[in-house]
């Protein structure tokens, strides 16, 4: 579907949505100070209302606070007042709410906030400039490990949130063959791992990760007990001259692909075409952003792009299923099987060398 193809606001709709874009970080940070101070739960609490004064008594913010944080709160949609007395709207029950929305906005809040600031060098530099806020650090994979707590918190929080929903979904098309060996690129904490051993009895899963997401994997396994059926292969996959692994029935790459750009996505996939095993094939889970059912997933998606850009590593993105596949194909495969709208709004590409 393309949610984009005209232009669907009259002149008022986008005077007024361009106030909303110019008034964007207020907008943002008084709702997170609002969140996070309790006037908004306070304020749910109360289906009959409360005025200013008895949210002043309820939290421990000044009547000023609350004064201008609650009227920012009325413009913003969180709040209605009617004769003194404030209520909760339905956007303010999915804040405080909404697992979706709270994994966007922490993630948004701790991991790019402050980073954002300086998109344009990103841009002209293809480096993640932002990164500068948390250190030296040439890409955010090879400083997720020594993040700040809360920090590294939000982060795999969005990264699972979107990931995990779909595994039930393909574990049993993954599983379909019966893969005996399989290698999970960009295998993180070793969530999916963790699944194929529950799903499958006999499955030996190889994670290819940098060392930091290792350590992680590897200590989230063993605690499980399966120790006894995890490989790992600790390994800078953007380094074309260190030794790819071999002899795979399966490779699953899960939001793996998005960390890079077009030329490594292409390199990354001919070297999978050389590790598969005969009638092996490679499974992709990514996040398309034409392939959403509504058009508010594609803009997560398409903003989801500029994290990549002034956080990540300056070069990948969320990308567009259609440029996604010129890659696979120039890599040697051919899409054998595309199932779209898995969990939250994922699709699986199944890839056979051509
Ligand atoms: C966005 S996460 C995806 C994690 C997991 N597959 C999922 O679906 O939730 C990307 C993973 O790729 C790994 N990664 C990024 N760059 C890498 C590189 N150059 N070499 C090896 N792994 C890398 C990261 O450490 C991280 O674990």
């Amino acid at each position: 579907m393309n949610f984009f193809e005209t232009d669907k606001l009259t002149a008022l709709q986008s005077i007024e949505k361009a106030q909303w874009i110019a008034f964007a970080p207020a907008v943002f940070q008084t709702t997170r100070v609002l969140r996070e101070t309790g006037i908004l739960q306070t304020i749910q609490q109360h289906p009959e209302g409360l005025t200013q004064a008895q949210v002043v008594e309820k939290t421990n913010v000044s009547k000023y606070g609350v004064r201008v944080l609650m009227e920012a709160a009325l413009g913003i949609g969180l709040l209605t007042c009617k004769d003194d007395v404030y209520k909760v709207t339905k956007t303010a029950t999915f804040i405080l709410n909404d697992k979706l929305t709270q994994v966007n906005f922490d993630f948004m809040n701790d991991v790019c906030y402050n980073g954002l600031f300086t998109l344009d060098e990103s841009i002209q530099n293809g480096k993640p400039e932002g990164l500068k806020v948390f250190g030296d650090w040439p890409t955010l994979y090879r400083a997720l490990a020594h993040f700040p707590p809360k920090v590294r918190e939000s982060w795999l929080a969005f990264d699972h949130y979107y990931s995990d929903a779909s595994f039930a979904d393909v574990l049993p098309i993954v599983f379909k063959h019966k893969p005996k060996s399989l290698l999970d690129i960009g295998g993180n904490t070793g969530k999916w791992a963790l699944e194929c051993f529950q799903h499958d009895q006999d499955v030996v899963v190889t994670i290819f990760d940098l060392p930091g997401q290792v350590n992680m994997a590897n200590k989230n396994i063993t605690e499980k007990g399966f120790g006894d059926r995890i490989r790992f292969h600790e390994s800078d996959i953007l380094d074309e001259s260190l030794p790819f692994p071999k002899g795979f029935d399966a490779i699953w790459m899960s939001q793996f692909l998005d960390c890079f750009s077009d030329e490594q996505i292409i390199s990354i996939l001919k070297r999978c075409r050389q590790a598969l095993n005969p009638d092996g094939s490679v499974y992709i889970l990514e996040p398309f952003w034409d392939c959403q059912r509504f058009q508010v997933g594609a803009f997560a998606l398409q903003q989801t792009s500029i994290y990549f850009t002034a956080m990540a590593n300056g070069n990948s993105q969320m990308y567009h299923s259609e440029i996604f596949k010129g890659f696979i194909k120039e890599a040697g495969f051919m899409v054998a099987e595309q199932k779209d709208m898995l969990g939250v709004g994922n699709t699986l590409l199944v890839c056979k060398p051509a």
